[in-house]
């Protein structure tokens, strides 16, 4: 978008357009996302059932978000070094071996949190 454009609420809500359809691609083509909307849906219903404090959702709710960034980023990425690079090439490996990391990072964040708080409680 130029810069000196003016500001406008029809192309705002364009942008959120755009934004949704990332979000349904996202749980239309990649698999991985329907295993962290499934693993989502149970920590927010044991979340529920356990009656987690207003902290203690803020971290189930950042954890579960932080996942899903990654993975969306991830995917993005993916999708990105496919058209840059169709063939194979040491570079791209190392570079969607980075975003798969950060995956991986946000994943065992998730694991930690989600034990910390449902672990003393269950047992
Ligand atoms: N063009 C390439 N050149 C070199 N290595 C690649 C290339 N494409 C993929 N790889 C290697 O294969 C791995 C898997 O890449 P791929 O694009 O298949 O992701 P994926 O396994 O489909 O990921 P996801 O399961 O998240 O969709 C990468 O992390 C990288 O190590």
């Amino acid at each position: 978008m130029e810069e000196n454009q003016k500001f406008s609420i029809i192309a705002r809500l364009k942008s959120f357009k755009y934004a949704f359809n990332g979000l349904k691609l996202f749980f239309i083509n990649e698999h991985n996302a329907r295993i962290h909307f499934i693993a989502a849906v149970l920590a927010i219903a044991l979340a529920v059932y356990l009656q987690l404090s207003p902290l203690e959702w803020v971290a189930i709710l950042a954890v579960i978000s932080a996942v899903f960034v990654a993975e969306i980023l991830n995917s993005s990425i993916e999708k990105l070094a496919d058209v840059v690079a169709p063939e194979i090439h040491p570079k791209i490996k190392m570079v969607k071996d980075l975003a798969a990391g950060a995956v991986l990072v946000t994943a065992l964040l998730a694991l930690a949190t989600g034990a910390l708080i449902f672990l003393p409680k269950l047992f």
